[in-house]
């Protein structure tokens, strides 16, 4: 007869060994080499896309202001999905005041991030929490 008690502990540890561990979303996104490469392809898609190239294109005539832009995207995500980076740029409305942002592009440039995380290999949970957190922000970059 097998030692229950040693069958049962055994059986735990495996239980335990299978609890999913939690990964914060920045070392899912490859943390700040992952993000740095992403967002760099991010803001490259945004600038090929007609329908919202208009508001990108003109921040690369000031290679400095384009450059800040870019670090600042990169703080954003990395503070915001767990990394330890401090974020430096400007409050959300603040930053996309003027653009008159529509739905419309917005709901673009949410395509170009998503197909960027694909190319990047990011899988599918996490494009979902990203979709979830960039809808969330909608409200604090459109209309403005
Ligand atoms: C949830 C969605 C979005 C997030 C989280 C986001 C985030 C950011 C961040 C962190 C910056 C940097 C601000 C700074 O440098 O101080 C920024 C700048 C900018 N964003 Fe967004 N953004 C979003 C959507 C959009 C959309 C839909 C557009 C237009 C189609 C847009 C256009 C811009 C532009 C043009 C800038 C540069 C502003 C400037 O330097 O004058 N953003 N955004």
């Amino acid at each position: 007869k097998p030692n229950t008690q040693e069958v049962s502990n055994e059986n735990l540890a495996v239980v335990v060994n299978e609890e999913p561990v939690e990964v914060s979303l920045f070392d899912r996104l490859g943390g700040t080499d992952g993000i740095s490469s992403i967002v760099d392809d991010i803001v490259q898609a945004h600038l090929e896309n007609p329908v919202i190239n208009h508001v990108f294109l003109p921040l690369k005539e000031n290679p400095e202001h384009f450059e800040s832009f870019k670090t600042h995207v990169k703080e954003f995500l990395s503070a915001g999905t767990g990394g330890d980076a401090t974020y430096t740029g400007k409050d959300l409305p603040s930053a996309h005041k003027g653009l008159n942002t529509t739905e419309k592009e917005f709901l673009s440039a949410v395509d170009d991030i998503l197909m960027t995380l694909s190319k990047h290999n990011i899988d599918e949970e996490t494009k979902k929490d990203m979709l979830y957190i960039l809808y969330s922000m909608k409200g604090a970059v459109i209309g403005l």
